[in-house]
């Protein structure tokens, strides 16, 4: 007999509830995010009236660090609007398409911002609070930034100190993740997929770096390289800031060691070997093969070994790409790098202080920053062909700016440290000798460099057409990591709480969900 159910006694009772909430699922939704976001940018691009918001989007995309989830995309959305408005945009958020435009290759004309200004070449009355169309003037965005009571005077005072452009993407995630989602107007499904985004990219490079980290420990490095820097986490936050996309593993991997290896170099070159020794060791490196180095101190003969085994490791996985022979190009860089080392070594042994002229011909290649840009292609697939190497070797206008970039900005910060030690005479030094001026009046003229030098190669990166984006986007990311690790002081050598903290953010702590 079947007992009516409104008569069953059920002997339940009230649980306490699940205390996880639903932060799971989200880990399921990666795809479907994506696919909404696709659909979103898709959607826009067919209604003029949504171009506005549709760049909007672009943008928050970038900031937020997911933008390697919809490359064809953005590619798409933004040959569509340079093709439906070339230079005469109209849709408002001046400032934005300029400048995403402009960052994505489109040598779009900055006379659009000449509507905002008058006849004497100042801007209207009308818009002297809008901040948009006054992005690019400093001095009146600084006493902007002052009245706190506006709710992006924090935003405009970052900007002031290091402009967006001038950001590591991936700590510019960081940041912006929860200042986009306390905005209104903020799309929640973009939101999920960042932090997921970023937790799930954060997971690769905890297993990255514990990878080359096994290799690092295998040699012992700290004890059979004592007067070295040990910076190999460092050197993986450096490669990080080259590389966000989660395509670039080997790639990432290869260049935090390759870094670590020009650290090495450097300090046995600058603060070890004797000029007998470093000649030996050079003339090794440039035969390319380990029979002539069995007089070297253990500490070197080591470093060579690394080195055979760093290219023998990317050989492998190279000539399953079909591109072993990338390698040649690698070791042909690597080889005029460890020349310049010597030249200096030769320099500083004779305590020759060079000319300006004769310092920049050197330091320029000696940074080291050719050589890592040439390797940081190793492993990035088909977008890098023969043709590539060969333009980067040939020091072309693009790849010599970062250079610049890089040794203008380590002289600032290296030189008074440099000379308490016998090392090669800073390009501070020669300038100060050779145009007989104060320190103060160098500092100076070098800061401008370093701007000068992001001119230069923000122009060529529109200019030049020998590359695809992947490459050039490769330098400009080169010069991002200097300007974090550089700027003000030498933050890869003596690592402080700031360098920490941005290793602990990339590296360390997940994001809550
Ligand atoms: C110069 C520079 C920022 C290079 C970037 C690429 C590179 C070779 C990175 C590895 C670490 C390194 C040698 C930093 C510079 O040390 P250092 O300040 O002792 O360099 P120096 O001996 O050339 O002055």
């Amino acid at each position: 007999m079947s007992v009516k159910q409104e008569d069953a006694k059920r002997p339940t009772t009230i649980f306490p509830p699940n205390v996880w909430g639903d932060q799971f699922l989200v880990y399921d939704q990666s795809k479907e995010l994506k696919e909404k976001g696709k659909k979103e940018i898709l959607r826009a691009l067919d209604t003029p009236a949504e171009h506005t918001n549709l760049l909007k989007l672009v943008d928050a995309v970038e900031r937020l660090g997911i933008d390697y989830h919809f490359e064809e995309d953005i590619n798409q959305v933004l040959q569509h609007l340079y093709d439906t408005y070339g230079d005469n945009w109209n849709g408002g958020a001046t400032s934005v398409w300029f400048r995403i435009m402009r960052q994505h290759g489109f040598f779009v004309s900055s006379d659009i911002f000449k509507s905002y200004k008058g006849k004497d070449g100042a801007f209207k009355d009308p818009l002297k609070n809008d901040i948009e169309a006054l992005a690019f003037t400093r001095g009146r965005l600084e006493n902007i930034s002052k009245d706190t009571s506006l709710s992006n005077s924090k935003q405009i005072q970052e900007a002031l100190t290091q402009p967006l452009h001038k950001r590591v993407p991936r700590l510019e995630a960081v940041r912006y993740i929860p200042f986009y989602q306390q905005l209104t107007s903020h799309n929640e499904s973009l939101i999920k997929l960042a932090k997921l985004g970023f937790n799930q990219l954060q997971s690769l490079h905890k297993k990255e770096l514990s990878q080359i980290y096994k290799w690092w420990k295998g040699f012992d490095v700290p004890t059979n390289i004592p007067y070295a820097r040990n910076r190999l986490v460092e050197c993986y936050f450096w490669s990080s800031c080259v590389y966000i996309e989660p395509r670039y593993s080997e790639s990432r991997m290869f260049l935090a060691k390759v870094l670590s290896m020009e650290t090495l170099l450097d300090d046995t070159y600058d603060a070890y070997g004797t000029l007998k020794e470093l000649e030996i060791f050079t003339e090794a490196i440039k035969r390319w093969s380990i029979t002539s180095i069995d007089g070297l101190p253990r500490c070197m003969q080591l470093i060579y070994q690394m080195l055979l085994d760093l290219y023998g490791d990317m050989e492998k996985i190279l000539i399953k790409m079909g591109q072993a022979h990338h390698l040649n190009y690698i070791r042909e860089a690597m080889m005029e790098y460890i020349g310049c080392y010597m030249k200096e070594a030769r320099w500083a042994n004779a305590w020759y202080i060079p000319t300006v002229e004769e310092h920049k011909e050197v330091t320029t290649v000696s940074s080291g920053y050719k050589f890592t840009l040439i390797a940081s292609f190793a492993a990035m697939g088909d977008v890098i062909t023969d043709e590539t190497f060969k333009w980067a070797l040939t020091m072309p206008p693009l790849a010599r700016s970062c250079c610049v970039l890089c040794r203008v900005m380590d002289d600032i910060v290296t030189h008074k440290e440099e000379q308490e030690r016998m090392h090669v005479a800073s390009g501070i030094q020669c300038y100060m000798k050779e145009h007989d001026v104060t320190e103060q009046h160098v500092y100076d003229l070098f800061n401008e460099k370093v701007e000068e030098a992001w001119k230069e190669m923000n122009l060529e990166s529109l200019r030049c057409k020998d590359v695809e984006m992947p490459v050039i986007m490769r330098v400009i990311n080169l010069a991002r990591a200097v300007d974090v690790l550089y700027k003000n002081k030498d933050h890869y050598t003596h690592v402080d709480e700031e360098l920490i903290s941005h290793i602990n953010s990339l590296v360390v702590d997940a994001i809550v969900i």
